[in-house]
C-alpha cells in the first residue's frame, strides 16, 4: 500500500521564481492498484513521482510504503523496492553494458556488489524468454550493448528491469512518450500484463487520455499541485475523453495543449 499524506513541495521558495509544485496532496493506493495520472504541464505529476521515489524531499507531509515511513529515506535506498521507468529511454539502463548484464544487475538489486555480477545456470535462458515476450526482436541480442538498441527496445527493457525483482511500488513517468505509436502500444500492453501478473501497485503519468482511460483501475487528474479528480474503477469504466476534458476545463486554470492529444 502507498500512502501519501498531505505533501507539499515548493521550488525556489521566497524568490520571484517560487513555484508550489505540490500543495497539500494526499493519495492512498491499495495493493495492486494501477492508477493513471493526467494533468496539464506543470501540474505537479512528475514532482509527485519524484517525491515518492525520493528524488525530492517534500517540505511537509509523509510518504509510507507498506507501512514504512520513507519520507526521509534516500533515493538510493528506496530504489531497492521502487521500480521506475522514465520518459527518456536513455535513463534507467546502462548504455555501455549488454542486455543480459543489465537484466542480471536489475535482478540482483539490493544484493552485495560481489554477488551481483555472477551469472547463474539458467539465467541466459530465463532472460531470453523474458525479452522474447517483448516481441521487439531482442531474443538474439542478449549480448548487444544497450546503447545500440532503439528507444522502444530500451524502454521495454527498462520496464523488465524495473519489475524483474518485484517492486513494492512501480512508478511510470510517461514511459511511452518518446516512442512511435506501434511500439508505444506494445510497451503499454506488456506493462499492463506485468502489473496484473505481479499485482503491482502502480502510478503511471500519461498525456494520452485514451491510455489513461484504457489502463489501470483508478485515474487521478492533477492541477496546481493538487488532485482535482479521483475516479474509482467503476467510475472510470463509464468515463469518456469528453468527460475528462469537461472536468479539466471546469476545474483547471487553463487547458493545456498536451492534455488534449489523446
Ligand atoms: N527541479 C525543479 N526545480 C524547479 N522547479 C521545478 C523542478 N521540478 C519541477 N519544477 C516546477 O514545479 C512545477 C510542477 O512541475 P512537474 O514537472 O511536477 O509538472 P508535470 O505535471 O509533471 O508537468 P509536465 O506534464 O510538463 O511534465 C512546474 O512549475 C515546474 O516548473
Amino acid at each position: 500500500m502507498l500512502n501519501v499524506s498531505h505533501i507539499s513541495k515548493t521550488f525556489f521558495k521566497g524568490t520571484i521564481n517560487e513555484k508550489k509544485a505540490l500543495n497539500d496532496l494526499s493519495l492512498t493506493l491499495n495493493d495492486g492498484d494501477f492508477c493513471t495520472v493526467i494533468g496539464g504541464n506543470g501540474a505537479g505529476k512528475s514532482t509527485l513521482l519524484n517525491s515518492i521515489a525520493g528524488a525530492y524531499l517534500p517540505d511537509s507531509g509523509t510518504i509510507e510504503i507498506n507501512g514504512k515511513d520513507v519520507t526521509k529515506m534516500s533515493e538510493y535506498k528506496r530504489a531497492k523496492f521502487i521500480g521506475r521507468v522514465f520518459q527518456d529511454p536513455l535513463k534507467g539502463t546502462a548504455a555501455g553494458m549488454q542486455v543480459e548484464e543489465n537484466l542480471l544487475l536489475a535482478s540482483r538489486r539490493g544484493e552485495s556488489r560481489r554477488l551481483r555480477w555472477a551469472f547463474s545456470a539458467g539465467d541466459h535462458d530465463k532472460y531470453k524468454a523474458m525479452v522474447s515476450r517483448l516481441d521487439l526482436g531482442l531474443e538474439d541480442r542478449l549480448s548487444t550493448r544497450i546503447g545500440l538498441l532503439s528507444g522502444g527496445q530500451r524502454q521495454a527493457l527498462t520496464l523488465l528491469m524495473a519489475t524483474i525483482k518485484r517492486p513494492e511500488v512501480l512508478l511510470l513517468d510517461e514511459p511511452t512518450a518518446a516512442l512511435d505509436p506501434k511500439t508505444a502500444a506494445k510497451v503499454l500492453k506488456i506493462t499492463d500484463e506485468i502489473v496484473h501478473e505481479q499485482h503491482l501497485t502502480t502510478l503511471m503519468i500519461t498525456h494520452n487520455m485514451k491510455d489513461a482511460l484504457k489502463y489501470g483501475n483508478r485515474l487521478i487528474m492533477m492541477n496546481n499541485g493538487r488532485i482535482i479528480a479521483d475516479y474509482s474503477e467503476d467510475e472510470k469504466k463509464n468515463l469518456t475523453i469528453d468527460d475528462l476534458l469537461k472536468k479539466f476545463e471546469e476545474t483547471a486554470d487553463a487547458v493545456s495543449d498536451r492534455i488534449v492529444l489523446g
